[in-house]
């Protein structure tokens, strides 16, 4: 079998360093290249690959490969389009994303195999192939709100993992997410909607990733918490999905649903 050969983009980042140490330790791939941002880019050298800060040049020097990139939005936008017109493949886990950006993802998705979750969890993605279902069984009397803590440093809220969550619950609703959303509650603000998710924030600390979903119904609650315990936990779903879209054809910008139900 050959090696699946993997760019990792912002290799210098907390995501990015942990997917190329992986991603050197593991027998079925080759850490091919790594890319920072100009004035991020020390010590690139010490991954002993094609390194630089265009992903256009380090991927002149490779054929086939798969970029990794957890960046942030426009540099991922960028990757997309990079690989789609190199005839390469992506797996992007930014989060933070416009709608915009994401139809940018999906239309450069039409030329390039690209799969695109804002969790490379297994346990986040089975849930949302469960959330559904509980909606469905619990009926109305049921409030649906949620909470996400991570880490001080992170810069996008909600989470892109709350957002998924929630847009999940929404569409098992029947309802439109952005319609229903509520992520800021303070002052009088009377009785909730029953057509309401609301999103809650906490940032502090080094908390990798925790998530909790919540079903409010008469004398009852349901509270169904993922907490990643670390980092490697994500990076190990990146690499799943690098070597799974070396099969994958593009047309389609694929989730990390579609490599589980594979
Ligand atoms: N999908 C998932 O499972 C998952 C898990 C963790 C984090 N994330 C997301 O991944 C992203 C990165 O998170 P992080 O904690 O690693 O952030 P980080 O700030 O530690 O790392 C980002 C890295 O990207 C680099 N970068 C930015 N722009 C670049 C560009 N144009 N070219 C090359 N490199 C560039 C930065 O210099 C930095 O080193 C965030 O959007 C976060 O929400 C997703
Ligand atoms: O550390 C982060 O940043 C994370 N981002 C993702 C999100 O926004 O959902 C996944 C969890 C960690």
């Amino acid at each position: 079998m050959n090696a699946c050969s993997v760019v990792i983009m912002g290799a210098n980042g907390r995501m990015g360093g942990t997917l190329a140490r992986l991603a050197q330790a593991d027998p079925e791939m080759t850490l091919a290249g790594v890319v920072e941002r100009q004035g991020h880019d020390q010590g690139l050298a010490d991954f002993g690959c094609v390194h630089g800060t265009s992903l256009e040049q380090v991927l002149g020097e490779l054929s086939d490969a798969v970029v990794i990139d957890f960046t942030a939005p426009e540099a991922s936008v960028a990757t997309a389009k990079i690989v789609a017109k190199a005839g390469h493949r992506a797996v992007i886990g930014t989060t933070g994303m416009t709608r915009e950006q994401t139809e940018d993802l999906r239309e450069a998705a039409k030329a390039a195999p690209i799969l695109w979750a804002p969790n490379m969890s297994v346990g986040i993605n089975v849930l949302l192939q469960l959330l559904p279902q509980l909606v469905n069984l619990l009926g109305p009397a049921y409030d649906l709100e949620m909470m996400e803590i991570h880490h001080k440093a992170k810069k996008d809220a909600p989470s892109g993992t709350a957002v998924k969550l929630a847009q999940c619950l929404a569409e098992a609703k029947g309802w439109d997410y952005d319609s229903v959303k509520n992520c800021c509650r303070e002052g009088i603000i009377g009785a909730r909607p029953s057509e309401e998710i609301g999103v809650q924030t906490l940032r502090g600390g080094d908390v990798v990733g925790d998530h909790t979903v919540f079903f409010f119904g008469p004398g009852e609650r349901i509270e169904i918490t993922h907490r990643a315990h670390s980092r490697e936990n994500f990076a190990r779903g990146a690499l799943r999905a690098a070597k799974w879209l070396a099969g994958q054809t593009p047309g389609k910008l694929y989730a990390f649903t579609d490599l589980l139900e594979s």
